[in-house]
This record gives structure tokens, C-alpha cells and sequence, in this order.
């Protein structure tokens, strides 16, 4: 067997490691005493140079250099520093010796400055992608903080104070977003020219500008004002167009220079940005238009309360009818969101029900609008008009249905209240003559139905001339207003009486068909008249000439049977005046 010789390094390294390797062995005093031509090259220097001296004169420690959980470095970690190999990174590894009687030490030196800055890279890397990953899981409820936080995040993780999004705009840097709170306030503007974006905006990359002071831009007025050194900025894009920047930057000198994944970083971060400022564009649109459309309503809600204008749906599957608020509010309801089908027809008054449903079941089988006039009933039992219209939804389902209802009451008051001074006089209360032959007309007709008769009376008052003559209008009115009173206490309740003009009363007594019959009714007329009128302390007398008409014996037309009667009156006039009549004087002045 070969005697091992010790005296070279190679050879006895053979037994425990790797030839390739460099060795070195070092007296306790830490000389170097023997090395391979492998030292040599990992520290730069020749074997002479090196025997003999002192390692620690040439290797510093660098454990700050270590990346993070040292796993991939053997032994410790050195810098070297004999002004050769600037940067060069050496792994320092103590082997045990296997020698017997050894004296020294035995390191393995391994050169591993490419091997830790991959490392270092590597894990550069993750910090940007684990910072970018963090930013996008801020929470999303305020878009303000998501951006605030994403500079303040974005500039811890680049090494550098300030994080700042602009939004640019006719030439100013307008701040959007930023981590310096207190000092910074949203909407701060500063011209374009004074900041190092307008060169940002003008790159298609990401602008890098470290260390500052060796770069050309340390001429721009941005240093002058501001004095930042580190710089690294991104154009921002949203909604395709160019829309402001996202910069870093630092008053103090950033030791690095900005790498390639620094620059990826703050790319992907005015992407992000971009996204968000796009996202807070469309909300902000959408809010927008949502208080438009609220506003709508409310108008709308403000206007259907001046008009006294309700909407209704009605769903004729579920059989619900939605009522808007002004609608429920005049139909007296409490606010609920529907009302069954049933509920609401109850509301409808009995008699207008059956038009209601008429329509109703037309507009759902053939699709013709609903428009009525119906009365409906509050809730607290007042009788309401209203004109209801409404369609069924062509674009929906069918079985849908939309109107409106307008609360007509007071109208339909005013209206009644027309009506009623256009058919009844004003002094006495009684129908006039428009309604009086109106009644003739229906009494004609019913007559002709059922084959029937009835009697027209003419009354005509006696000396009334007097009346006023001697105590004025006021009696004459008043005389006016008891006779009808009288007249209509004197006849039934299916017979009509009305005032036909000045002191003339027109009755209709329907199945009154002969002279006979009809003279007790005359006497049982004349008789009440006969009664004195108080007028102050005086007592009025009245009397009057009633003449009679039969239908259909003496005429069939309203206008002829009038004028039969107001003929027959003036014949019994003419026979009373030829006879001693004790009111003739009673009156006269
Ligand atoms: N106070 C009052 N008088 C009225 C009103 N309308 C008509 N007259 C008067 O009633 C009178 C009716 O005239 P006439 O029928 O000729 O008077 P008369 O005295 O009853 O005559 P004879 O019927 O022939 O007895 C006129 O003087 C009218 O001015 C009214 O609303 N109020």
C-alpha cells in the first residue's frame, strides 16, 4: 500500500473532499501554511503571496451579507479585500482534521458570490411578489386606503419614503394617493416640470434613478426642490389612456441601484393601480347614476304627492297589488310593500265594483287599458274618487299590470257642485226647469215601458206681484222658499216638484190620470199654501192657480204637456180672478 505524503495538501484531501475544492491549512496563530492552486484562484493571489500570512488580513467577516435562513452556505461568511476581487463573497468552512498530531487548522474556502447573489435575488424576488400579493389582498371596502396602503407597502418594500400616485392633468401633478399622511393631502398639486414624472410619463418603461447624484438628472428641478436621490417611477394607464404615474422615492441615497425586479415590481404595481383607479371610475359612474335614480324617485315620489297621483301593479298570478306610497297614503292605508287582490277591490265601493272588474278582466284577456271613474273607501270610512287607468306590461309577463290612480274628490265635489247649480235653483233648492224636463223625459219613458200614466201641474202663484211690491224681494224670496217647501211636503216622494221660474211650480205626479182623482191632490195643495208666511212680524198670504196636464191623454212631449198645463193654469187664473177672491187685497199696500 502507497504511504500517504502529507507534506501536499491535494494529497491527503483526496481521502475527505473533493480535490476540485480549495484548501488551506492554517497554524493556531492563523498563518496560512500549505494550500492547493485552487486557493489560489478562489483569493486571487498566488501561493507565495499567501504563505504565511495572516487569512483575517485578507477576508472580513459579511454576515449581514448572509441571506436570509443561511442554508445555502457551508461555514461562515467573508468578504475579500485584498483589492482584486472587489465584491468576491468567500464561504469559510473549518474541516476536521483526520490527520493524527495535527497542529493548525484545515478550512475549505469556497467561492460563493454568484451563489448568494442568486440567492439574494431569489429572495428580492419573493418580497416583491409576497408585498404585491399583500396589496392585493387589502380590503377593498375604502379604494382610498387600498391605494394608500399599496404606496406605503410598495415603498417599504423598494427601501424608500415616499409612495405617490398621480393623476396628470393639462400639465400639474395632481396627487391622488400617497403614504405620507399629515403631510401630503390628496388633490395637492405641483406643475409637471417640477417633479421627475414629466420624465416618467414621457418613458414607455419604468424610470429608475439611483444612485441619484451620478445621473444627469440631478440637473432637473425636481432635486433642487425636492432633493430626492432615489427614484423609480411608472406610467400610469387607465382605460387605455395615459393617466398619471406611481413613484417611490427617497431623500436619502438608496445603497442599491434599482434592479430588474424592482423595476417589474413597480410595473405591475401602476398596473394594479391602474385597475383600481379604473374600478373606482366605474363605481364612482355607478354611483352617480344611482343617485340620479334615486333622486328620480324621490322627485317622483314628490311629484305623484302635488298631484295626488298614485301607481299601482298588479300581479293577476299572485293576485298582489303593489300600491306607491302617495296612493296608500290617500286611500289611508298604513305603508306595506303589497296588498292581496281581495283587500284591495273591498276598498272599491260596492257599487263601482263590478266596472272595476269588468275592465280589469278586458285589460287582462285583450289587453284594452283600464281608464274608470270609481269611488273607494279610506280606512277610515271616507268615500273617495278617483280615476284609475292603467295597461297591462307588454314587455313582462302578461299577467302584470301598471296604472295610475288620481285622487279626483275635490273635482268630482266641484263637478257634483256644478251639476247641481246647473239643475236646481238657487233660491228655493228645488230642481229647475233643465232638470224638471229632463225628469219629464225619464217619466215619458218609463211610462211608454210599462204602459202608465202621470199628471203634470202647473202652479202659478196669485197677486205675488204684491208680495214684493209692498214688503220687498226679501218677502217675495222667502215666500218663494216656503211654497216649495209646502209643495214638496204636500206630494209624495216618487213625485217631483221643481221651480219652472219667478212664481211658477212645475209637479209631476206619476199614475195621476183623471181630473177627479186629481183634485183632491189640488185642494190638499192649495190648502197648505193657504197658511200665512211670517215675514218679521207680518203675515204673508199666498195662493196659487194650478193648471193640469195628463200623459199621455193630453200629450206625449215634455214641452207639450207643459204647455197644456201652463194653458190650463190660465183658464183657472182667469176663472178665479172673476170670482171674490179674499187675498186679491190681502197683500196690497
Ligand atoms: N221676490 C222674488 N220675486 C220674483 C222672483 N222671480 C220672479 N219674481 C216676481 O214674481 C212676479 C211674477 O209675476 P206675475 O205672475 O205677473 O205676478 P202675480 O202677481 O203673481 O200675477 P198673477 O199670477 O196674475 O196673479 C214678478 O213681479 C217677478 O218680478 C224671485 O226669485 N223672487
Amino acid at each position: 500500500m502507497k504511504k500517504t505524503d502529507y507534506s501536499s495538501i491535494p494529497d491527503w484531501t483526496l481521502h475527505f473532499g473533493n480535490a476540485g475544492d480549495a484548501w488551506v491549512t492554517v497554524s493556531n496563530d492563523g498563518q496560512v501554511q500549505q494550500l492547493n492552486e485552487q486557493v489560489a484562484e478562489v483569493l486571487g493571489m498566488s501561493p507565495a503571496e499567501l504563505t504565511g500570512k495572516r487569512l483575517s488580513a485578507i477576508l472580513k467577516r459579511a454576515d449581514a451579507m448572509v441571506p436570509r435562513g443561511n442554508a445555502i452556505v457551508r461555514g461562515t461568511l467573508f468578504a475579500l479585500h485584498n483589492g482584486r476581487r472587489a465584491d468576491a463573497l468567500i464561504a469559510v468552512e473549518e474541516v476536521p482534521c483526520p490527520l493524527p498530531d495535527w497542529q493548525g487548522r484545515l478550512l475549505r474556502l469556497t467561492d460563493v458570490t454568484e451563489l448568494i447573489e442568486a440567492e439574494n435575488n431569489r429572495i428580492r424576488k419573493l418580497d416583491r411578489l409576497t408585498a404585491l400579493a399583500d396589496i392585493m389582498t387589502l380590503a377593498e371596502s375604502d379604494r382610498q386606503r387600498w391605494l394608500d396602503e399599496a404606496m406605503e407597502l410598495g415603498a417599504r418594500t423598494l427601501g424608500l419614503e415616499l409612495g405617490l400616485t398621480s393623476h396628470i392633468h393639462d400639465g400639474v401633478f395632481v396627487l391622488l394617493a400617497h403614504n405620507a399622511p399629515g403631510i401630503l393631502e390628496y388633490g395637492q398639486t405641483w406643475p409637471l416640470d417640477e417633479t421627475y414624472c414629466s420624465i416618467t410619463v414621457e418613458s414607455s418603461d419604468v424610470l429608475a434613478l439611483s444612485p441619484f447624484l451620478s445621473s444627469e438628472w440631478a440637473k432637473h428641478p425636481c432635486y433642487s426642490h425636492f432633493g430626492y436621490q432615489s427614484y423609480i417611477g411608472a406610467p400610469l394607464w387607465v382605460h387605455g389612456k395615459l393617466y398619471g404615474t406611481v413613484s417611490f422615492c427617497s431623500k436619502v441615497l438608496r445603497p442599491d441601484s434599482f434592479d430588474h425586479h424592482d423595476k417589474v415590481f413597480v410595473k405591475l404595481l401602476a398596473r394594479w393601480v391602474g385597475g383600481v383607479i379604473e374600478r373606482m371610475n366605474v363605481e364612482g359612474r355607478l354611483r352617480e347614476s344611482h343617485d340620479e335614480l334615486e333622486e328620480q324617485v324621490e322627485l317622483l315620489a314628490m311629484a305623484e304627492k302635488v298631484a295626488r297621483l298614485g301607481h299601482w301593479r298588479l300581479d293577476m298570478q299572485l293576485r298582489t297589488v303593489l300600491l306607491s306610497d302617495e296612493a296608500q297614503s290617500f286611500l289611508g292605508l298604513p305603508s306595506r310593500s303589497d296588498w292581496g287582490l281581495g283587500e284591495f277591490e273591498a276598498l272599491i265601493a260596492a257599487d263601482d265594483r263590478d266596472a272595476w272588474r269588468d275592465q280589469l278582466n278586458a285589460c287582462v284577456h285583450d289587453g284594452s287599458q283600464i281608464g274608470l271613474e270609481l269611488r273607494m273607501i279610506t280606512a277610515d270610512g271616507y268615500t273617495r274618487w278617483l280615476s284609475l287607468r292603467g295597461m297591462r306590461l307588454e314587455q313582462h309577463e302578461q299577467h302584470q299590470l301598471f296604472g295610475v290612480m288620481l285622487d279626483i274628490t275635490d273635482s268630482k265635489q266641484a263637478q257634483e257642485t256644478i251639476l247641481f247649480q246647473a239643475s236646481h235653483d238657487s233660491l228655493t233648492g228645488l230642481i229647475n226647469r233643465v232638470l224638471l224636463f229632463d225628469r219629464l223625459g225619464h217619466e215619458i219613458r218609463r211610462c211608454q215601458r210599462i204602459d202608465g200614466q202621470f199628471a203634470v201641474l202647473f202652479i202659478d202663484l196669485d197677486y205675488f206681484k204684491q208680495i214684493n211690491d209692498r214688503y220687498g224681494h226679501e218677502a217675495g224670496d222667502r215666500v218663494l222658499v216656503q211654497v216649495g217647501k209646502r209643495l214638496a211636503s204636500a206630494l209624495r216622494k216618487s213625485d217631483t216638484v221643481g221651480r219652472f221660474g219667478g212664481d211658477e211650480f212645475i209637479a209631476i205626479i206619476p199614475g195621476l190620470n183623471n181630473r177627479d182623482t186629481a183634485a183632491s191632490l189640488l185642494r190638499k195643495i192649495l190648502r197648505r199654501l193657504e197658511a200665512p208666511i211670517l215675514f218679521g212680524r207680518d203675515e204673508l198670504f199666498i195662493s196659487a192657480s194650478i193648471g193640469i196636464s195628463f200623459y199621455p191623454s193630453d200629450a206625449t212631449l215634455p214641452q207639450d204637456l207643459v204647455r197644456k198645463a201652463d194653458n190650463d193654469m190660465y183658464q183657472v187664473k182667469e176663472a178665479r180672478r172673476s170670482l171674490p177672491n179674499p187675498l186679491r187685497d190681502a197683500n196690497r199696500r
